[in-house]
């Protein structure tokens, strides 16, 4: 029964993009399809400045070849073809700068090469003249495996190639039907091929988009996961303070960095270690959920005063707090005990069962680093002496140890 319990429960496997269903169309939802245009026309941006020379330079070797064979072509046609020669030089300029512009651009110029080629088929009376029309199957060609262009622009366009060359070619008289036919299905199966092939290429780079996405937001997830936990392991559930463990981990951080010098840490550390006074009989008094409630409000207090990132409070224990200041010496660690003491004591919160008042007060221990004193397990003991010292002086006071390991004992 269990076993069975087991298979059903396979474990659940994260989405990994390949599972993602890719309509036929190849859209994807807005945002995303926004995206992934953006992806692939810069990456195809890097090799169009390439393609566009190389493109340039096999024209330019095709006319030469031409011109030894028939000048009197190429003098017949090189106008029109230098329309096609400025479109590509334009596609040339515009890569570096007009990125949003290059595929419309590049289509553009597929459209304009293919036309002045069909144009050229059609004035030339040469037998040479039939290579013309084997040049928008070039275009074709060129527009999705050379210049990467999206299928949303190529598509079209190529139709749009393919129906010109066909009119041209079926309404030309100096080639036979035949001639025409044998053309136009050696250019248009080309042309179909290479459409083929750039729609399962465009698949796969979108399929490598959306795992790159899924990816990408698992990373994301765990990241957050990770803050989450991080924050709940190193903080105090009641009061919101570093625990126990947070506090070790900062405290010890802190004083390495100060020793190593580090960039943006203190050269001194105080640490404040306080304790409610009479917390027993608070708790035996008003119970222990009143006894929660005083710890919460307490702890507020200190929170509210400390302000640099490097200072922190933390529960030490039981109603034992600790407030870690970096960069503050033992004179302003000592105003800001006495000032937090009277912001606890004029809380107010009603205590008849005090030895020491009539409200919630603390006692505090101070202690701060000094040459020999620099480790936290030295520092937190210096603090108990001095907080010890505190209580048997009545309690709700601030005492301390100087930097030559004098006790000093505050008068409230
Ligand atoms: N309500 C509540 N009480 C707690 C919590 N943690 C510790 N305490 C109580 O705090 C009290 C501490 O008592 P003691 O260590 O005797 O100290 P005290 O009564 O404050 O006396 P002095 O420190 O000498 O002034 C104990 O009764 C604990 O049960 C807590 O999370 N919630």
């Amino acid at each position: 029964m269990d076993n069975q319990n087991t298979m059903r429960e396979a474990p659940q496997t994260l989405p990994n993009g390949q599972d993602l269903v890719l309509p036929w169309h190849l859209r994807l939802p807005a945002r995303l399809e926004q995206e992934f245009r953006e992806q692939f026309r810069d990456a195809a941006a890097r090799l169009i400045p390439a393609a566009s020379v190389l493109l340039l330079a096999v024209y330019g070797l095709a006319l030469a070849i031409e011109h030894r064979m028939a000048p009197e072509v190429t003098l017949l046609s090189w106008r029109p073809r230098l329309l096609a020669v400025m479109a590509t030089g334009a596609v040339l300029l515009i890569s570096r700068r007009a990125l949003p512009w290059l595929q419309p651009a590049i289509a553009a110029m597929a459209l304009i090469v293919a036309c002045v080629h069909i144009y050229l088929g059609l004035i030339v009376e040469h037998p040479l003249a039939a290579a013309y029309f084997y040049i928008p199957f070039l275009a074709v060609l060129a527009l999705g495996s050379v210049f990467r262009v999206l299928l949303y622009w190529a598509l079209p366009i190529s139709l749009l190639i393919l129906a010109g060359q066909a009119a041209a070619l079926f309404g030309l008289s100096s080639l036979t039907s035949a001639e025409s036919l044998i053309i136009f299905a050696f250019s248009s199966c080309g042309a179909l091929m290479s459409l083929f092939g750039q729609y399962f290429f465009e698949r796969l780079q979108r399929r490598l988009f959306l795992s790159d996405r899924v990816l990408h937001l698992h990373r994301n997830e765990l990241h957050a996961a990770n803050r989450t936990l991080e924050t709940q392991a190193s903080e105090d559930g009641l009061t919101g303070t570093v625990n126990r463990r947070g506090m070790d981990v900062r405290l010890s951080n802190l004083l390495h960095n100060m020793q190593h010098q580090a960039r943006g840490a203190p050269d001194s550390v105080a640490v404040l270690l306080f304790d409610i006074d009479y917390f027993k009989q608070y708790n035996d008094t008003y119970g222990h959920q009143a006894g929660d409630e005083c710890l919460k409000a307490v702890a507020e207090v200190p929170k509210a005063m400390v302000q640099r990132a490097t200072d922190f409070v933390a529960r030490y224990g039981g109603e034992e707090f600790v407030i870690v200041l970096g960069g503050t010496r033992l004179r302003d660690a000592l105003v800001f005990a006495e000032r937090m003491r009277s912001g606890i004591e004029r809380l107010g919160i009603p205590h008849r069962n005090s030895g020491s008042n009539t409200v919630v007060t603390i006692s505090i221990g101070v202690a701060c680093t000094a040459p020999g004193i620099d480790t936290a397990e030295q520092l937190i003991q210096r603090a108990d002496e001095a907080l010890y010292q505190a209580k048997g002086q009545g309690r709700n006071r601030v005492a301390c140890i100087d930097e030559e390991g004098v006790l000093r004992v505050l008068a409230p």
